[in-house]
């Protein structure tokens, strides 16, 4: 599989979740159809981090669901398979056969079919004194691989969820094991978004020479988290080609093989790098899809 098939038609669902899941995935539905609606030769729809649950670690044990059997699970397959359109879905609490829960992100393909399950890897945990405490590892466990897959006709894609973004090595091994897109659902907040979410992006994109999506939820204007928002899309050179602000709304963008082809034999670091002085952590990366 190529790192991106062609040129990607993508859709960026950027909203907030409150407290009642019948309603947040009803306003998911919604949204995805206004993207339809509006594009509706589309590749691919794009949800944002815990899209079914309030973003706080006392409810994920409330919202959480097995998977595949759960509501949540239905309802993204079910609409990929109805508008034939592949959906990476966002992420939400799983509740896995060990009895632990997980931050989870699924990927359909436009049958509907599951091609990818990414447990966020690192747990957002910080404590910055006065402004920020946050501690996933409260009550979710870790997941334990990097996510790379094929979409059928889209390309290879890497998959990683918010505070993964940070540590470079998961895109490092999706963009060495081939993918031409990286995609990270997350929710930085008002505190660390403004100083890191965009730099992030670039970062990845730059160091990979691939594309990077961002989906964020919409701030809540009714409190709770506050997400940054500002969903974006960055291209392989790092320019940003879409960005929202931070209310509920949706961007859209489209990933041309072109762009990364050029950037990639303009700039021909994967030729140059000095395996001989540093290791390749894609070898020794723990990877898979599912
Ligand atoms: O890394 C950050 O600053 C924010 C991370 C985050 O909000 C998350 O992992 O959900």
């Amino acid at each position: 599989m190529s790192a991106i098939a062609k040129t990607i038609k993508v859709a960026l669902l950027q909203f907030y979740a409150a407290s009642d899941k019948t309603a947040n995935l009803l306003k998911a539905q919604q949204l995805a159809l206004k993207a339809i609606k509006k594009q509706p030769d589309l590749d691919l729809l794009v949800l944002p981090e815990c899209f079914n649950s309030p973003y706080a670690v006392d409810q994920f044990h409330n919202y959480c669901e097995k998977i595949p059997e759960g509501e949540t699970t239905h309802f993204l397959s079910t609409f990929a398979k109805e508008h034939k359109v592949a959906v990476i879905g966002g992420s939400f609490p799983e509740l896995g056969d060990d009895g632990n829960v997980y931050n989870t992100s699924l990927t359909f393909d436009n049958t509907g079919k599951i091609v990818a399950k990414h447990r966020k890897v690192h747990l957002f945990d910080i404590d910055i004194p006065g402004k920020m405490t946050f501690k996933e590892s409260a009550t979710l466990h870790a997941g334990n691989k990097a996510t790379v897959f094929d979409i059928d006709g889209l390309g290879r894609f890497g998959l990683a969820i918010c505070y993964d973004i940070r540590f470079p090595e998961l895109a490092m091994t999706a963009s060495r094991k081939g993918a031409g897109t990286i995609v990270y659902p997350g929710a930085f907040n008002t505190v660390t978004g403004p100083r890191f979410w965009t730099k992030f992006g670039v970062a990845r994109a730059i160091d990979n020479q691939t594309f990077v999506i961002l989906c964020s939820p919409a701030r809540n204007p009714n409190g709770g988290y506050q997400a940054y928002g500002h969903s974006m899309v960055v291209d392989p050179n790092g320019d940003v080609l879409v960005e929202a602000g931070h209310d509920e709304e949706i961007v859209y963008a489209e990933l041309d093989p072109e762009i990364e082809k050029e950037a990639r034999r303009n700039i021909p670091l994967s030729t140059q790098r000095r395996f001989d002085i540093y290791r390749d952590v894609s070898k020794d990366a723990v990877a898979g899809a599912l």
